[in-house]
């Protein structure tokens, strides 16, 4: 007789946590090193996290500075609470769904578009514990036929409607953002809009050692702004300041936006309940230039300091390295050398 192997199960980490005697990780989950969480004392306490409100913002003649560097929650976003609520339940229905439903959208081999995860055994990664749907939504011809335009209706139509309301949240702070950075207006939106644009739905399961994994791997996202709605008041998401990982607090009603390629975050598991997020992100248009702003150099005559890449290039590459922590903006960085050897 064979000895009771715990399911292990690479298709559905949500289908691996309900086992009731899972009591500890399989291995392919753990972590060989998951750095320590910042615990808050009293000379050292939680450094908050800058709070938004979008009405001082768009407030006309406001001598706002908005200083969207880093992370921030968002309130007074504008977008219809009942839509949040609508959005949220229906991404709740989606995981709780019967695998083989979700396995009609898993993802294939060498993809990064659909459920699932992609994991490179060959680099000894090791597995997320937390399931997760991406995809491209915009450009609407980038849409591939078997996701969204085949989920059920009633998710789809209530995705659309949120993602339309979200987008004009995004433009608008892109637009404020290239304002406080004093890039001109014509030069954001012909990056922006109608630009690359996708969603990340993520179910984090109860986990029986939940200090051994990670729920999402360190990293920094592509690049333009992150709007992230948490599902449940359940907290997980973290950033790293100076080294360190700083717990993010769930506020209620409010949106999370991080900016691009700069911030580095994680997600971490709870051992009673289950997390869920809805993440979207607005990125350049594939033919747009990513690069220091060109009306920018040319205001102030400064030399450029970062690589300048076609978001289709960028995108290759941001996805094709390694995730060692490193943000893909420091290898775009321009060295002395890069600057005595270009002719032009
Ligand atoms: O689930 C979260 O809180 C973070 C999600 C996230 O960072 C992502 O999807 O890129
Ligand atoms: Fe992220």
């Amino acid at each position: 007789m064979a000895f009771f192997q715990p399911l292990l199960n690479h298709e559905s980490v949500q289908e691996l946590a309900k086992q009731d005697n899972l009591t500890t990780v399989p291995h392919q989950y753990v972590q060989d090193h998951r750095e320590p969480t910042f615990v808050p004392n009293d000379t050292s306490p939680l450094p908050s996290i800058p709070v938004i409100d979008m009405n001082d913002l768009i407030m006309e003649g406001s001598n706002m500075d908005l200083q969207l560097k880093h992370l921030h929650s968002l309130v007074n976003h504008g977008v219809d609470e009942s839509l949040v609520d609508q959005m949220k339940n229906e991404v709740v229905r989606f995981f709780e769904a019967p695998i083989e439903e979700k396995l009609r959208y898993k993802l294939k081999g060498g993809e990064y578009e659909g459920y699932g995860q992609t994991i490179l055994h060959a680099q000894g990664q090791k597995i997320d514990w937390a399931d997760r749907f991406f995809m491209i939504t915009n450009p609407i011809h980038r849409r591939k036929p078997n996701l969204l335009p085949d989920f059920p209706p009633s998710l789809r139509i209530t995705l659309e409607k949120y993602m339309g309301e979200v987008q004009k949240l995004g433009m608008s702070l892109l637009g404020l953002i290239g304002r406080s950075l004093d890039i001109e207006k014509e030069e954001m939106m012909k990056i922006f809009e109608d630009g690359m644009q996708s969603v990340r739905m993520t179910y984090y399961p109860p986990c029986p050692q939940p200090d051994l994994v990670v729920g999402l791997t360190p990293h920094s996202d592509a690049a333009g702004i992150t709007i992230l709605l948490q599902l449940n008041n359940v907290q997980g998401l973290q950033v790293n300041k100076d080294g360190l990982w700083i717990p993010v607090t769930f506020l209620p009603h409010a949106f999370v936006v991080n900016v691009g390629d700069i911030l580095q975050h994680r997600a971490v598991v709870n051992a009673s309940k289950e997390r869920l997020s809805l993440a979207m992100f607005f990125n350049p248009k594939l033919e747009a230039d990513v690069g220091p702003s060109k009306s920018l150099l040319t205001k102030t005559g400064k030399l450029p300091l970062y690589k300048t890449l076609v978001m289709e290039q960028y995108l290759k590459q941001f996805f094709s390295r390694k995730l060692n922590g490193k943000t893909f903006l420091h290898k775009m960085k321009i060295n002395n050398q890069d600057h005595a050897s270009s002719s032009n």
